[in-house]
């Protein structure tokens, strides 16, 4: 596990560069193993859960090569076998990994995967839509066996009781090699599912309605890659750049950013008075001005996302007014809030279960914990505002999905420092 040091209090400006979006990349090298061919990834972003998902793809004897945002992977001489659980076990999205082997050799047995601990996690859902296509499923357990080989997958019609970003990908991977059509309703309408959709169809897949709440899949045979697939820009690290720019920022911009997939924060950041000139590609963030307290409420795309609240937390402290945050897809996500406390940061949570941000003058440094990946973003910003200096452990946690972090603070004049402790 490593350690953040930062020596708060000191503004920030320039530019920072955001990477590839880590909900897509997560999808789209599980999605690579349903091509008959070698597939190549552009703008991949360094962070610990691709070098984990290459560690589960050498497992399959599928060999991979990741240099300068390049993601190579040639999935030609695939084997199922028996999957390494430490590296199933760092990260949340190695649940894909049942949708695309499933779709390849209709069985697949793997155990429960990890990620965020950010309150219950079901995958009742994903379970749903593989039962759906035919496929039996049994738990052993911390192993969950999912096995369709007797018929195959058949096409078939899905409601979702609940939307969910996983469960719309799994469904999506199942079924895109299945005999015949299936038709997926309540579906979520995340940019990184259009990402992933993109890709599958460049690869010859039949798919549309990704972006819609309904989705259509026509199974074909085979997969082949003909061209290097771009994964679409990070909307939650963006949207982490922009909070800190807003917080401790004298004119920070944003480049590599699609504005439509920010459009929830950046319009929680215009009712807070925060200056912002949104380009077509970039934002700039103008110095700070006396900003207003806000209500956010998070939901499914395009609402605004769990993964913002955090992030956004530490700017909330700055406003004059009390904010307030309910999280309506993780109720117990608050892994920040004793944390940012220990700062001196004036925040608690409601009988109501919502997060209350006061106005707070001052943040002093801390020693603090990243519990998960979101509440240790909220972490950074907090330590980069606040007086002296903050130590925040567990920063592999942050390093899941945050792509040069240390290096893209520097840039902007932070004096923060990465210690990797031996484990
Ligand atoms: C790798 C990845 O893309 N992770 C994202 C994905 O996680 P993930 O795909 O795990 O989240 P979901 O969209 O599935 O979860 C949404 C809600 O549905 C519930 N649920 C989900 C599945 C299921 O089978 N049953 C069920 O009840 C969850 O507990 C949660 O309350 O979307 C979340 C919500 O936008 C984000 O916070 C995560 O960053
Ligand atoms: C919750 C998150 O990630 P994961 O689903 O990968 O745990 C996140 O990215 O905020």
């Amino acid at each position: 596990m490593s350690t953040m040091k930062i020596q708060g209090g000191r503004r920030l400006h320039g530019d920072v560069t955001i990477g590839g979006a880590k909900n897509s990349i997560v999808a789209l090298i599980p999605a690579a193993i349903l091509s008959d061919t070698p597939v190549k990834f552009d703008m991949v972003p360094d962070i610990l859960d691709v070098h984990n998902l290459m560690l589960i793809l050498k497992a399959m004897n599928v060999p991979s090569a990741f240099a300068d945002g390049v993601l190579k992977l040639d999935p030609t001489k695939i084997k199922s076998g028996r999957l390494p659980s430490r590296a199933i076990k760092k990260l949340r999205a190695s649940y894909y990994f049942m949708g695309a082997l499933l779709g390849r050799f209709h069985r697949v047995e793997i155990n429960f995967p990890g990620g965020d601990n950010i309150g219950p996690r079901p995958i009742d859902q994903h379970i749903r839509a593989f039962t759906a296509l035919g496929a039996t499923v049994r738990e052993h357990g911390d192993q969950i066996v999912i096995d369709a080989t007797d018929h195959g997958l058949l096409g078939t019609e899905i409601e979702f009781e609940k939307i969910s970003v996983g469960a719309t990908i799994n469904a999506i991977l199942a079924a895109t090699r299945a005999t015949g059509t299936t038709i997926i309703r309540n579906v979520a309408r995340e940019p990184e599912i259009v990402d992933i959709v993109s890709f599958l169809n460049e690869l010859g897949a039949r798919i549309s309605g990704a972006g819609t709440n309904e989705i259509r899949i026509e199974g074909v045979a085979q997969l082949a890659a003909h061209q290097t697939h771009m994964v679409i820009p990070d909307r939650i690290e963006a949207g982490t750049y922009l909070a800190l720019a807003a917080a401790i920022g004298d004119g920070v911009q944003i480049n590599n950013v699609i504005p439509q997939h920010l459009q929830a924060f950046t319009d929680k950041l215009n009712e807070m008075n925060v200056a912002l000139e949104i380009g077509s590609d970039s934002i700039m963030v103008h110095p700070h001005r006396q900003l207003h307290g806000v209500h956010i409420k998070t939901a499914p795309f395009p609402n605004f996302a769990t993964d913002w609240q955090q992030p956004i937390t530490p700017l909330l402290l700055r406003a004059q007014e009390p904010s307030l945050i309910e999280d309506t897809i993780y109720p117990q996500r608050k892994k920040h809030v004793s944390e940012l406390q220990k700062m001196g940061a004036q925040i608690s949570i409601t009988p109501e279960n919502q997060i209350k941000i006061n106005p707070t003058a001052a943040l002093h440094g801390a020693t603090v914990s990243a519990g998960e990946i979101r509440a240790g973003a909220s972490l950074v910003i907090a330590g980069l505002m606040a007086d002296g200096e903050t130590t925040i452990t567990n920063t592999d946690n942050i390093l899941r999905g945050y792509d040069n972090l240390a290096q893209k603070l520097t840039n902007l004049h932070a004096r923060v420092q990465m210690i990797n402790d031996l484990d």
